[in-house]
């Protein structure tokens, strides 16, 4: 799976914004500015084929909790879109807020969300390891997916009912059998796209972002069992509710995102 253990026990807590990264010029999050968006006709459609059995384990690494998929082999990939090359899906994951006011990482004319789900792939055309592609440009391609609080999300339930079981920093449960296709929108073929970076350290501007236009629905229950997790250990004395796991919006730096929709 695609976040080792052992690099990410040296990265800081996400929110304690380093002061400068090196470059700094296509930094995620931002806010779309949907008439600013340039309709992108040479777009294709995304081809998104996940197999069940890659899906491993569920992961609390102390900003969210991780589902991460066996990215050893390309049984779980993406292509098509803005990418030239395949890219293999590690783990996804997701950004929330302590209340359905906000959440989301990226906005959508100022909107915001009360979540964001991350899928996250790197290129295993050009690189072997997600260790590898992580520092390079367009090294990894991340579909984004806002939730929007309404009906119960059937195919979430079975994720949500794992949740209790890793509470804590650092406890993993294992789970398997699960298709993450079932978290995407109907369309999955209208989105925004544009060049960014990580939004936890390293913050390396090595991704592909692809924002999916239309969002999922998730029940109000549902996501308050995300904010039942917690940032810190089962040792520590304090326990602190893992919530508000959003990075602030950066800078555009005259960044251009495409539409693959009018
Ligand atoms: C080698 C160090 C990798 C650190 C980032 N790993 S990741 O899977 O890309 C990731 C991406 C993202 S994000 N929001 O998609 O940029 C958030 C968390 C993580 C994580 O591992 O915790
Ligand atoms: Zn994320």
């Amino acid at each position: 799976a695609c976040s080792s253990k052992l690099l990410l026990s040296r990265v800081h807590p996400m929110w304690q914004e380093p002061l400068a990264i090196p470059g700094g010029d296509r930094q995620s999050p931002i806010d779309i500015v949907v008439r600013k968006s340039v309709f992108d006709p040479q777009l294709r459609p995304l081809k998104v084929q996940y197999d069940p059995r890659t899906c491993q384990q569920i992961w609390n690494n102390g900003y969210s909790f991780l589902v991460e998929y066996d990215d050893t082999t390309d049984k779980s990939t993406l292509k098509g879109g803005p990418l030239e090359d395949q890219f293999r899906l590690c783990q996804f994951h997701f950004h929330w807020g302590e209340n359905n006011a906000w959440g989301s990482e990226h906005s959508i004319d100022r909107r915001l969300y009360p979540a964001e789900l991350h899928l996250v792939h790197w290129n295993s055309d050009k690189y072997s390891l997600f260790e590898e592609a992580v520092i390079e440009e367009n090294g990894l391609a991340v579909i984004a997916v806002f939730l929007k609080i309404g009906k119960r999300h059937e195919g979430l339930q079975k994720l949500v009912d794992a949740l209790p079981a890793v509470r804590h920093k650092d406890s993993v449960v294992e789970f398997t059998k699960f298709d993450p296709a079932c978290l995407l929108p109907e369309k999955i073929d209208d989105y925004w796209t544009y060049a960014g970076s990580l939004t936890t350290p390293p913050l390396t501007e090595a991704v592909t972002w692809i924002v999916m236009k239309q969002h999922v629905e998730v029940s109000h229950d549902q996501l308050a069992v995300f904010r039942s997790l917690l940032f810190t250990s089962a040792e520590e004395q304090v326990q602190r509710s893992m919530v508000n796991n959003f990075r602030v919006q950066q800078a555009l730096k005259g960044r251009t995102v495409r539409s693959s929709f009018t």
